[in-house]
């Protein structure tokens, strides 16, 4: 692709001064964290349930409102690429995939969720500068090996085609290395003056941080869900009432959700070094 030949001699310029880097440098420590929590663990042994990853769905559904409303706006339009990184059409088919049209219906908000969701909307409404932090946080992490899970996710499922791996795919990217590239160059060009550079940074931070909370917040959900459904307690337990559909989940999807966490998880670990 044109725009991602265009990427190999910027990358060689970039430096210290900028965004790209100084956004990953601020956020090591973070991606750390995000990686070791209970949830980025269990997905790795494919404990995921459906309210999981609509959870996911929401955050991107937001976040791409928000993109697509400031797709003009000087800060967001040089990292505007929906046709390469949109990742709400292609969960919302998995899902669709798994569960049948009606896997809507059924949905719980827990208040991580439902505070980075404020968050997105409040900095589209107020500093749609800083949606660049979150789009980064997002879409590069998904972009760090996400192709090599879904090939792994496809040979484990015996799935026979890309069905239910929707997520995993990014058919507008030929080559993820070659598109971060150039989304780092993106993101260089950015004009910001030294406040919003300093905002923009601690909104990735801040992303990360959404992040973790949201995992804790569904871990939570999950060790309830679990604890109720253990047969051998000897008496009850008093627990957060939480509806009887969020502990509906499947091995396929528990397969799929592990990886998607196992692939956070591998880029986590490289991006350590
Ligand atoms: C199981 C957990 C995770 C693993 C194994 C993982 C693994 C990785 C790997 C291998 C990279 C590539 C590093 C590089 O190219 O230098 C990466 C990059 C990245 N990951 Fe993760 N990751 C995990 C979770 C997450 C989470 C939860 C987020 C965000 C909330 C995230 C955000 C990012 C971002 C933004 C990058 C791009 C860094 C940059 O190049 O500036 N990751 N991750």
């Amino acid at each position: 692709m044109e725009t991602e030949k265009r990427t190999q001699t910027t990358a060689e310029q970039i430096t210290d001064r900028d965004l790209s880097e100084q956004i990953k440098k601020v956020t090591k420590e973070s991606h750390v964290r995000a990686e070791n929590t209970e949830l980025m663990l269990s997905f790795q042994r494919g404990q995921v349930t459906l309210q999981q990853y609509k959870i996911i769905s929401l955050i991107y559904q937001v976040l791409e409102e928000e993109l697509d409303r400031n797709s003009n706006h000087p800060g967001v339009a040089p990292i505007y690429f929906p046709a390469e990184l949109a990742r709400l059409e292609a969960i919302e088919k998995d899902l669709e995939y798994f569960y049948g049209q009606d896997w809507r219906e059924r949905i719980v908000v827990p208040a991580a969720t439902k505070r980075y969701c404020h968050r997105l909307r409040q900095i589209g409404a107020e500093n749609p500068e800083f949606l660049v932090a979150h789009a980064y946080t997002r879409y590069l992490g998904d972009l760090s090996g996400g192709q090599v899970l879904g090939r792994i996710a496809q040979k484990s499922m015996g799935l026979k085609s890309s069905d239910g791996l929707s997520f995993f795919a990014f058919p507008g990217v030929s080559s993820p290395n070659l598109f971060k590239q150039l989304y780092r160059s993106r993101m260089n060009s950015v004009e910001l003056t030294e406040e919003e550079r300093n905002g923009v940074l601690e909104e990735a931070v801040r992303a990360f941080e959404f992040n973790i909370q949201v995992f804790d917040d569904l871990q939570k959900m999950l060790n309830v869900t679990e604890i109720q459904n253990c047969s051998t307690l000897s008496k009850p337990v008093k627990m957060p009432q939480i509806p009887g559909n969020m502990t509906k989940t499947t091995p396929l999807l528990r397969m799929v959700l592990g990886l998607f966490v196992a692939l956070a998880t591998v880029s986590m670990g490289i991006y350590a070094f």
